[in-house]
């Protein structure tokens, strides 16, 4: 038998089924992907009547999950191992709640496979009826004893009570390095080897673009091997350890206690770190090893701190631990190229109103605390040096013009520049647009060779129509994890640069984007088409399921 995580505390039974009120949709694949937001209406549309709250609970029991988002990711997964006749029968017929599992009910179960979300889902063949079980820290091929705790459309989660026959293909559980893993929600990955993690988020980007790009297959270039994080622990600049404040009740409790002694304790509700698995409950984290060494060096003094100060707060927190150099004797200085930022000193920033100082490779940025930047290090050399070199690699004469859609601090505008003869960058923060403007003085870049403006992403194209020449324009866009939106992606297709480079850390939003941007440009007509040149994961959260993807797409035929 495997070493098994810690099960949960016991979990809020299912709500009690609501009886249907609508015919529930059909999962016949739409012509147009359902998510692409690529036209607004020019009309207004009348307004809806008014809905009850019951009215909206029950369309939301109803509708499907909303599209590219995560319950839409394991919904389809779900879709692909019941069959996709199996779950319209049941969604036309309105079977699709009567699980056949019970609140409680421990089973055991067969892993058939691991979902994008880090999951894995898990199927019975004592089951009355073929439905899925969503476990989380096991893998196919395993059988497993279970605990279900919720049941929905045509699927059941379930916390891991055992693992009875483990898969030594994936599970190796002396790999694990956090005593919190496995009650955690932080990490899923611990216990596989790393070389399997990366081979599994390449799995995550091929389902991706085979579910949601609308791409058929001989659009999809062969997908890279995953780039590695060079660090696959200590690598994560970033943690934000949350607690609730006190309760009304529990402050009363206090308040009627006389006891000196009672008062310093620590009160035993009191818990500070991250969420359990499957829940919003947090669970008490006194170190994380993904973090890196200072952060870890720096939370016990600011768990300390929280928990002297817990009884004034009156709604929960959320504390930053971001990882700096330390501050540059006058950071108004060039960067030193040579020197390597694990030997220069770090200090530990717990203040959202904080500066971060942080280099990679040559390059120095510096950003507010409580802005965007990107949370692993290490592996931004790498992660920019790939961006250029897939930008180098095309066909035509070089490109002259960068335009850094989304563009943060100037991560991708700052490093890519030395090869562009323009570089303009666009970000909705607007202390990003400062940090950026900054960091290009900081990293000796003149103003009148690369600007940034504060603005919505689709705004950029306005203002580079006349002097960015497109077929010698590079686009790098790097949005949220919604993806672009209808608007942005009508505007660049409109301007048609030679070659957009897709930075995402949602390779489902990714894909649907892709997919639209490919599929318009072939049948808008307005010149050259967009063709998928390349597609690979990147690796920036070691130990966990998440994947980042760089898509490199090209303009090809006349403009
Ligand atoms: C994933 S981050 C990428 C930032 C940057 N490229 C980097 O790597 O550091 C996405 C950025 O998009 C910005 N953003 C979100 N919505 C936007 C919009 N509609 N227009 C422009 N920027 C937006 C966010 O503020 C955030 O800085």
């Amino acid at each position: 038998m495997a070493e098994v995580p810690s099960v949960g505390t016991a979990r809020a039974p299912s709500p009690p089924s609501e009886p249907p009120v609508a015919k529930k949709p059909r999962l016949e694949a739409p012509e147009q992907p359902v998510s692409l937001p690529v036209s607004t209406p020019a009309f207004k549309t009348a307004s809806k009547p008014k809905q009850s709250k019951t009215q909206k609970r029950r369309q939301q029991y109803n509708a499907l999950p909303e599209p590219c988002s995560s319950d839409d990711v394991l919904w389809r997964e779900i879709t692909e191992i019941l069959g996709e006749e199996y779950v319209n029968t049941n969604l036309a017929e309105e079977t699709d709640r009567l699980s056949p599992f019970e609140y409680h009910q421990e089973l055991e179960m067969q892993v058939v496979a691991i979902c994008s979300t880090g999951s894995a889902l898990a199927t019975s063949t004592e089951s009355s009826r073929p439905w899925v079980v969503v476990v989380p820290f096991c893998f196919p091929g395993e059988t497993v004893r279970v605990r279900v705790y919720r049941n929905a459309r045509l699927h059941s989660f379930a916390d891991l009570l055992e693992v009875v026959t483990p898969n030594p293909e994936f599970r190796d559980n002396s790999l694990v390095r956090c005593k919190y893993f496995g009650t955690c929600a932080g990490c899923q990955y611990q216990m596989v080897s790393y070389e399997k993690q990366l081979d599994l988020k390449r799995d995550v980007v091929v389902k991706a673009y085979e579910n949601f790009s609308n791409l058929p297959r001989s659009a999809m270039p062969p997908i890279e091997s995953t780039m590695p994080s060079p660090k696959q622990y200590e690598y994560r600049t970033k943690i934000t350890p949350h607690f609730e404040a006190p309760t009304k009740s529990q402050v009363r409790d206090r308040n009627s206690n006389n006891n000196p002694t009672d008062r310093a304790e620590r009160p035993e509700w009191f818990d500070i770190g991250f969420n359990r698995v499957g829940t919003h409950k947090v669970i008490d984290i006194e170190d994380c090893p993904i973090a890196t060494p200072i952060i870890r060096e720096t939370l016990p003094a600011v768990r300390a701190n929280a928990l002297k100060n817990i009884w004034t707060y009156k709604r929960g927190v959320s504390l930053i631990l971001r990882d700096s150099l330390a501050p540059a004797p006058a950071s108004t200085t060039p960067a030193d190229p040579a020197t390597d930022p694990d030997s220069e000193p770090h200090v530990c920033i717990t203040e959202h109103r904080g500066h971060i100082r942080e280099k990679v490779g040559p390059l120095t940025f510096e950003y507010p605390a409580s802005s965007f930047f990107q949370n692993n290090n290490a592996v931004l050399p790498s992660l920019t040096a790939y961006v250029a070199s897939r930008i180098a690699a095309s066909p035509g004469p070089a490109p002259t013009h960068l335009v850094d859609a989304y563009c943060g601090a100037g991560l991708f505008a700052i490093a890519l520049a030395p090869t562009f003869n323009t570089v303009a960058g666009i970000e909705l923060a607007a202390d990003s647009i400062r940090a950026a403007t900054r960091n290009a003085a900081l990293n000796g870049l003149p103003a009148d060779k690369i600007s940034f403006r504060a603005g919505d992403a689709a705004d950029i194209f306005a203002a580079v129509r006349v002097d960015f020449p497109p077929a010698k324009t590079v686009l790098v866009i790097d949005p949220p994890r919604k993806g672009c939106d209808g608007p942005f992606i009508e505007q660049l297709l409109q301007f048609r640069a030679g070659t957009v480079v897709y930075v995402s850390c949602n390779v489902h939003t990714q894909a649907r984007d892709v997919g639209a941007i490919v599929n318009q440009s072939a049948a808008d007509g307005k010149g050259g088409k967009y063709v998928l040149e390349s597609l690979r994961g990147v690796d920036l959260f070691p130990q966990t399921a998440h994947v980042e993807s760089v898509a490199v797409l090209r303009l090809v035929g006349d403009p």
